[in-house]
């Protein structure tokens, strides 16, 4: 990256891409609606482990936070990082175990979760965020009171099954997040929560299941949830069946037919739009800055679920921002 912001006697700023001055302006225009529309909107974004693929990838997913906050917008980033506490585990020579989607956490196994989540991803986040000025501040959902959980289950074929120290969010306390945004900064949240019923101890939580109750309690316009595939197909792994558009009706009846790995994410948008966040998107992270072109372009990307009173019905393939 450019140390100082490209200048146009920099051969650079001609030559980074093949459009001429008056498209780079259009680009630009393009934008206005948006940043006019979402000017101080808060906007959860939560970055799957799945989409850190490569450096140039993250890179451009803190390019994209500073971006909007730069542009007046407040980003909470909310990360995941299953892969990587797997890769760990492995490295330690503890086997990884999911269940129903959801991590068979032991005592064990839950010290590893923390210290890769709070201590290598988060820490990674915030210094590629930081790169570009003092923005970003790590923290979990144990510090301020920010979460609390409770211990679940996970469902296998109809049964329920004990997962360990894995909870669902039950309390939200934002007002850390708030002081962090009101304050300017990005927060970057790992998904570590004390149990409600046990203080002493520390649960597990799905990082899409924690974006969206965070989205909830702060409010947030938007929930985005970068993972590794296009948006959400009907009828996955049919490439035809992605939705562009779908309603929280609909997709509610759609939820039992869908598979693991889709299954906590469109749970996690459904909650969001019927807790009152006003849309909310899967998007693939593969794509360098896929949350720019979702924000900022009236195409947008992946998949958006709508609150019913915006009924859209599911239009494959077809359909934009409204
Ligand atoms: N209906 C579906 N639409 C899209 N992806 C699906 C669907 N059903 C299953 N999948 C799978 O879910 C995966 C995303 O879930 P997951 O791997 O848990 O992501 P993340 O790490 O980002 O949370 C996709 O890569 C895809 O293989
Ligand atoms: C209970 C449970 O499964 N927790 C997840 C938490 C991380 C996560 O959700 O990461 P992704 O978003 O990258 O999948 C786990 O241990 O893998």
């Amino acid at each position: 990256m450019s140390p100082h912001p490209p200048s146009p006697a920099d051969d650079a700023f001609d030559t980074r891409t093949d459009l001429r001055p008056e498209q780079k302006a259009e680009v630009l225009v393009e934008a206005l609606p948006w940043l006019e529309r979402f000017a101080g909107a808060l906007f959860v974004v939560k970055y799957g482990g799945n989409a850190m693929i490569d450096d140039d990838l993250k890179r451009a997913f803190a390019e994209d936070m500073v971006f909007l906050r730069l542009c007046g917008l407040r980003p909470v980033v909310v990360h995941g990082g299953g892969p990587q506490i797997s890769s760990m585990l492995d490295r330690l020579g503890i086997a990884s175990e999911f269940r129903g989607g959801l991590r068979v956490t032991t005592p064990e196994s839950m010290d590893v979760v923390r210290m890769v989540l709070t201590g290598q991803v988060s820490r990674e986040l915030v210094g590629l965020i930081n790169a570009h000025g003092p923005h970003a501040v790590g923290m979990s959902g144990e510090d301020a009171g920010l979460l609390r959980a409770r211990r679940r289950t996970a469902t296998v074929d109809g049964e329920q099954v004990d997962v360990g120290q894995v909870g669902d969010v039950v309390d939200v306390d934002p007002r850390a997040v708030r002081d962090l945004l009101d304050a300017g900064r990005i927060p970057v949240v790992s998904t570590v929560a004390p149990d409600v019923d046990d203080p002493t101890q520390v649960l597990n939580v799905n990082a899409d299941t924690a974006a969206a109750a965070l989205a909830v309690a702060l409010g947030a316009s938007k929930l985005i949830v970068l993972t590794d595939v296009e948006g959400l197909y009907t009828d996955w792994p049919d490439r035809s069946s992605l939705v562009r558009r779908i309603d929280a009706s609909t997709l509610a009846a759609l939820l039992p037919r869908l598979e693991s790995g889709m299954v906590p994410k469109m749970e996690a948008c459904l909650r969001a739009v019927r807790g009152g966040v006003g849309q909310a998107h899967v998007v693939d992270g593969r794509q360098a800055h896929s949350v720019l072109v979702e924000v900022f372009t009236e195409r947008g990307v992946g998949t958006m679920v709508l609150p019913d009173d915006v009924r859209t019905g599911a239009l494959p393939v077809v359909g934009g921002h409204p």
